[in-house]
């Protein structure tokens, strides 16, 4: 029996979360080896791990493989989540692309405080309601998928920055019934149902544990 992946990350979402996403929709199960010390990441980078010095790493496949979107790339291929041919993959690329550019956005918020994090609020609801989610609306319209007639990264992707986004602003969706119906269609998929379940491989919303451990071992 093959070998089930592992993840090596931080005990919180950050880069990984997309991929603990994209396996859970997968059904595939994996492992995760959480970085707590900086001795654990520096004997990462020691025995040559880490290409560039860096996570997300994935063991998979007798491979250890780094840089998120080749990493998901990679599992979407395997796992039939990348649409049916090259015409497919350029408009889940360009989808993915944008609910990345998004998350972006969201991922570095428990890092900041006082105004610069009001402003980043702001602009999070800003690009949201009026550069990203107009776009997956319109691309939704009588479909059940952003490309094709099958589930995607491309989807999968976009209801994690539905969830995401909506935990800072919960009612981001108000003017978009396309996607509140997206959401709700999705979120009943039987492998994303199981991750969205507590107790999953799901992380919750990034604490100040989380925040202390990525200072203490990337900054310090
Ligand atoms: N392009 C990389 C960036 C990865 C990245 O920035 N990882 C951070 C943790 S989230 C890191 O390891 N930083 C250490 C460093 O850059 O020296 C990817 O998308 O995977």
């Amino acid at each position: 029996m093959a070998q089930k992946p592992k993840l090596y990350y931080f005990n919180g979402r950050g880069k990984m979360e997309s991929v603990r996403w994209l396996l859970g929709a997968a059904g595939v199960e994996f492992d995760e080896e959480f970085l707590e010390t900086k001795e654990q990441y520096n004997k990462l980078i020691e025995v040559g791990s880490l290409l560039f010095q860096q996570v997300p790493l994935v063991e998979i496949d007798g491979m250890k493989i780094v840089q998120t979107r080749a990493i998901l790339n990679y599992i979407a291929a395997k796992y039939n989540l990348y649409g049916k041919d090259m015409k497919d993959r350029l408009f889940i690329d360009m989808y993915v692309e944008g609910t990345t550019d998004l998350m972006l956005a969201v991922i570095p918020l428990p890092f900041q405080q006082g105004d610069a994090k009001a402003k980043q609020i702001d602009l999070i609801k800003n690009r949201a309601v009026n550069r990203y989610f107009p776009v997956y609306e319109k691309a939704l319209q009588g479909q059940d998928f952003l490309v094709g007639k099958q589930l995607s990264i491309a989807d999968v992707q976009l209801l994690e920055a539905i969830l995401m986004v909506e935990e800072v602003h919960n009612d981001v969706l108000s003017h978009f019934p396309g996607l509140q119906a997206f959401k709700t269609r999705t979120s009943e998929i039987p492998t994303i149902k199981k991750f969205l379940q507590p107790g999953s491989k799901r992380k919750p919303m990034p604490d100040e544990k989380y925040v202390a451990t990525v200072n203490k071992i990337l900054f310090s």
